[in-house]
Parts: structure tokens; C-alpha cells; sequence
């Protein structure tokens, strides 16, 4: 059966009828959706970095955006959390993964850069699937240009990744954001990072971070304050800005997403993750990716899954924005 019946709502072509087909058969795009080549043009589109260059310890999370997408594939069209069918009032699509040198590390970033300037062109916003954290800062450049100056950012992660260098290299998973920092990407009085922990090199480091500007919200933050003023003090702080939103999957605890490059015990749950996400209804997302999943250290999905619904609401978000 070539021509598989699909959810259409609105005009818009949706995922696969489960109903109808078997949701496991078959090559996975993100959720079941139409490729974008399936398509007249795309309001959103899912794409996917398969780039690990850039990691500090565990290597594999070039094989995250198959994953994510195998993962993927039990996502239903309709969120009950917001009341909302993600897929039903833009049209969203998959489009595939950007061929990325891996051994050309400053090719890579420029590439990513270009073909994300390439692919919102026509307007559409992308939520990207990784991929190392490396991606980020081309993904952020190719946000603000297209915002046309500096953007909010919300950093969900375990690390800070405003180091400065590892083995005199610049541009590292633990690099972007210092980064981007420099090149004046982010509106750094709306940048804040959510969910950090664990040991750092030295005091150095959050003296760093304060001085380009970013705010800190730690996991034991979330854990103490729950979700829901967590994400109105976020939302309070991006206030209308331009946002972009990045999830390193690392900021859930290793219970939670266990197939990742550098874990640190003490994490937040994917509760408290798609909560502060949905807190933040309203704001105006111009662009998310979800990073660093590593499959090889992966059991029973449980993180490909977690980022399949992270990425869910993050398209919900960027459907309202
Ligand atoms: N971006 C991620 N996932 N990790 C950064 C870890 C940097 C380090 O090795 O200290
Ligand atoms: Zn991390
Ligand atoms: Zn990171």
C-alpha cells in the first residue's frame, strides 16, 4: 500500500493513521509525519543533525535524531495537556537529516548555519533534533538572524555550556552558549538555564556564566519550587522576546534519559521538563532543538521517548507562537 491514509485536519496533512496502518512498520519520520518532499510547504519543519563531533565523553549521539524518530512513532495527533492538536492548525513536516561533515568540525557548524538559514526561508520554523550541543550555536546564529537581533534563551540542561575551550578547541558541546554569548546572539537579560547540577571545574566557572548575563535555575531549584512557578518566573523573565529554546536531554536525571554522552545524577524528571514547557504557553518560540541523545546507552527507549515528547510540545508551542 503505497498511498498511506493519513490524520487531515484543517488542510493540513498530518501523521499516519494509526487506525489504519501500522504505526511500526515502515521507515519512522518524526511522529508519523509527511516527509517534507510529501508536502506543498511546511509551517514547521522537524529536522535532524546527525553530529557528534563535538562530545567530551561518550560519543553516539549522531544516531540520536533515527532514534528520536523510531521513538517517535506512538506520539497521537491530539495533546490532551494543552488541549491542543500540534499538527492540526500549521502544517508540519519532516525533512530529514542535514548531511554534516564529521571530521570537519568548523565545516560543520558553517554547514548547519546555512542549511538552517536555507530551510526557514520561507518562513517556517524549525525544531531540531541532535545531534552534540556543538549544533546549537549555528542553529542560534541562523534564530537571531532570522529574528533580526538578539534572542531569549531558555537552556534546559545539566551543564551550564559556557566553558571556554577543551584542548584549546573553541567550538565543543560545552562551548555554545559562550559562544553565542560572545558573537551578541542572545538577549542574555532573558537568557536562563534550566535544570543544572552536578560538579563543575571551579568557582570560575558560575562567575563566568553571571558575567555574560545568564540567570541559573538548578534542578534542586525545580525540585524545591516546582514546575509551575519555575516556568511563570521563566516566562516573566523572556517576557515577548523572540525565544529560543534549547533541551539537552542531560537535564533529565539518568533515570530518565540514560542514553546520553555526559549524565549527572540528581536530575528532573520528564514531568517536571513537559510541565515548565507548558508553563510557557505564550511566549513567542521562534525556534527549539532537543540535543544529545545517545542510544547506545539507551534502554527500553526511555530516552528516545523522552525526546520524542519533548519535542511534541515544543511543536505545540511553536504551532501557538
Ligand atoms: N553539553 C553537554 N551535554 N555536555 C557538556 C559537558 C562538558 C564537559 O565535558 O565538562
Ligand atoms: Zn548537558
Ligand atoms: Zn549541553
Amino acid at each position: 500500500m503505497l498511498d498511506k491514509p493519513r490524520v487531515i485536519e484543517s488542510g493540513n496533512l498530518g501523521p499516519m493513521d494509526s487506525a489504519l496502518v501500522p504505526r511500526y512498520g515502515g521507515a519512522a519520520t518524526f511522529a508519523l509525519l509527511p516527509r517534507l518532499d510529501e508536502v506543498e510547504r511546511a509551517d514547521i519543519k522537524v529536522v535532524g543533525v546527525p553530529f557528534d563531533s563535538g562530545v567530551s565523553y561518550r560519543p553516539g549521539a549522531r544516531f540520536g535524531p533515527g532514534h528520536v524518530r523510531q521513538s517517535s512513532r506512538l506520539l497521537r495527533p491530539y495533546n490532551p495537556a494543552t488541549d491542543t492538536s500540534p499538527f492540526a492548525q500549521v502544517q508540519v513536516a519532516d525533512a530529514g537529516d542535514l548531511a554534516v561533515n564529521p571530521f570537519d568540525l568548523d565545516e560543520a557548524i558553517a554547514s548547519i548555519q546555512v542549511d538552517a538559514l536555507e530551510l526557514t526561508e520561507d518562513g517556517a520554523r524549525l525544531l531540531t533534533i541532535g545531534g552534540d550541543h556543538t549544533i546549537a550555536l549555528p542553529l542560534l546564529r541562523a534564530a537571531a538572524e532570522r529574528a533580526g537581533g538578539p534572542v531569549a534563551l531558555l537552556h534546559f540542561d545539566a551543564h551550564l555550556d559556557t566553558w571556554d575551550s577543551y584542548f584549546g578547541a573553541a567550538y565543543t558541546h560545552g562551548t555554545p552558549f559562550r559562544r553565542a554569548a560572545e558573537e551578541g546572539l542572545l538577549a542574555t537579560e532573558a537568557a536562563c538555564h534550566v535544570g543544572t547540577r552536578g560538579p563543575l571545574y571551579g568557582r570560575k566557572d558560575l562567575d563566568d556564566d553571571a558575567r555574560f548575563g545568564f540567570g541559573i535555575v538548578t534542578s534542586a531549584d525545580v525540585y524545591r519550587q516546582g514546575a509551575d512557578a519555575v516556568a511563570a518566573r521563566l516566562a516573566e523573565r523572556i517576557g515577548d522576546r523572540p525565544l529560543y529554546v534549547s533541551v539537552d536531554i542531560d537535564v533529565l536525571d539518568p533515570a530518565h534519559a540514560p542514553g546520553t554522552g555526559t549524565p549527572e545524577a540528581g536530575g528532573m524528571s520528564s514531568r517536571e521538563l513537559l510541565e515548565i514547557l507548558r508553563g510557557l504557553r505564550g511566549a513567542n518560540l521562534v525556534g527549539a532543538d532537543v540535543v544529545e541523545v545517545a542510544p547506545a546507552y539507551d534502554h527500553a527507549e526511555l530516552t528516545g521517548i523522552a525526546a520524542a515528547h519533548v519535542a511534541y510540545d515544543l511543536i505545540g508551542l511553536l504551532e501557538e507562537s
